[in-house]
């Protein structure tokens, strides 16, 4: 037994934002928000941790790098886990006082606006909650390192309770459906930037909070409608309605950004193109054939089904041309050999004439997935002795 407990967490894509805190320190939200897990084999977060009586001080490495260890929200998620592990007796007091090393790595851009707080916090907390052998909720646990994390420690479809308690005890996340229950769901990310951004989503909401009046009107008119109605979408796989209510409950969020003073531009030119592009798309074919929906920063995820996959994407290749070879990333096997051009009439027809070429950096293709998983073959980012490998 070499003690070093690994685990793989997901990336989450809100379909229902959350935008606002009623507490910072808890990270409570202002309301419901609903997400897709995307599938961990294309983009994920992977953390080994152990706990050893012969490391000096708690450390942490990201991406390779060591970081301080003295951020408040890491240390809240190890203090409250070795709390519960004290209260549960689930550890012995020895263990409980050795420190900790974290070593950890996102396998996509970090603090890119992709979600990787997310991926990373729920990684991190699984597996110190397995290290420690706690038994607890670990949505809120999740919760204490980033607000979305919560949501990615279930797979499927998932609903982040606000909740009401002001210990934020009913602010948990709980599973819609499993990854199984729309087996046709796809996401395909359009990667515009994979720099870090220059507004955090913290200190972005943290500002519309106090300013933005649309905000409060978003809160207690749009969400609770939306969510209930979008979680009986999902429920009965209701595409054209789940579709619309993504894409309406995106622009509602980037307006409360444009509403915040001084507000917080995320989207750019080409994901307003994005957005014409795909409405262009789906007025065309008469149906809601696809949904976008962009977080705090430029890129864009679209949510289609597998049936419409190579259409959508030989459009985006038409309308945003690439020189790249490897644009498009995480395409499986039997979709690889799909015509570069499925339908040449509909795309010559197509009313939108190609912008210049390179606006978009790359498209990653993946789907909805499961939760945090620990790794069983070994292959951890710590030798036996807690050293990083790398
Ligand atoms: N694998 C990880 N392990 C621990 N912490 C991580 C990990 N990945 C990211 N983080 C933390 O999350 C921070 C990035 O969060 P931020 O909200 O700025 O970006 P994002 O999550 O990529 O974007 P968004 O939440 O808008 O989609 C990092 O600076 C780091 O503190
Ligand atoms: C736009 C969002 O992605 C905002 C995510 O915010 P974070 O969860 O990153 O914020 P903190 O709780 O302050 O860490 C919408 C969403 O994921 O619901």
């Amino acid at each position: 037994m070499s003690g070093i407990i690994t685990v793989t967490a997901p990336v989450n894509i809100a379909v229902i934002k959350y935008w606002g805190k009623r507490d910072e320190d808890l990270i409570l939200p202002l309301n419901d928000s609903v997400s897709a897990t995307l599938d961990t084999n294309v983009m994920c977060a992977k953390t080994s941790v152990c706990a050893r009586p012969d490391i000096n001080e708690n450390e942490i490495w990201l991406n390779k790098l060591k970081e301080p260890f003295n951020n408040k929200r890491l240390q809240n998620c190890l203090g409250e886990i070795k709390g519960i592990a004290r209260a549960q007796k689930s550890v012995d007091e020895e263990f409980l006082s050795w420190n900790v090393r974290i070593y950890s790595e996102n396998n996509f851009p970090t603090a890119a606006g992709l979600a990787s707080s997310a991926a990373g916090y729920a990684c991190l907390v699984t597996a110190l909650a397995k290290l420690y052998k706690v038994k607890t909720d670990i949505s809120a646990l999740a919760r204490l390192g980033s607000g979305s994390a919560c949501r990615s420690v279930y797979g499927g479809f998932v609903r982040w309770h606000a909740g009401v308690k002001p210990d934020g005890s009913d602010s948990v996340a709980t599973q819609i459906v499993n990854s199984l229950h729309w087996p046709e769901m796809r996401v395909l990310v359009l990667v515009v930037a994979d720099t870090k951004k220059h507004t955090s989503s913290s200190k972005g909401m943290q500002c519309s909070v106090a300013t933005s009046e649309l905000l409060k009107y978003r809160v207690q008119n749009s969400v609770p409608k939306r969510v209930n109605d979008i979680c009986k979408a999902i429920k009965d796989k209701n595409f054209a309605t789940f579709a619309e209510i993504t894409m309406k409950d995106s622009n509602q969020f980037h307006a409360v950004c444009l509403d915040t003073y001084p507000p917080c531009v995320y989207m750019r030119d080409v994901s307003h193109k994005i957005v014409e592009v795909m409405h262009k798309y789906n007025e065309i074919c008469g149906q809601t054939k696809v949904a976008y929906t962009f977080d705090a920063g430029p890129n864009a995820c679209l949510y289609l089904l597998e049936k419409d996959v190579p259409e959508v994407i030989a459009l985006i290749k038409k309308v945003f041309p690439t020189t790249k070879q490897d644009f498009v990333k995480g395409l499986p096997e039997s979709l690889e050999g799909f015509p570069e051009i499925p339908d040449f009439d509909f795309l010559n027809l197509f009313p939108i004439q190609p912008f210049n070429k390179d606006l978009l950096k790359y498209l990653i293709y993946t789907k909805v997935g499961d939760g945090p998983q620990e790794i069983a073959d070994g292959s951890h980012l710590l030798n036996v002795n807690g050293n990083p490998i790398n």
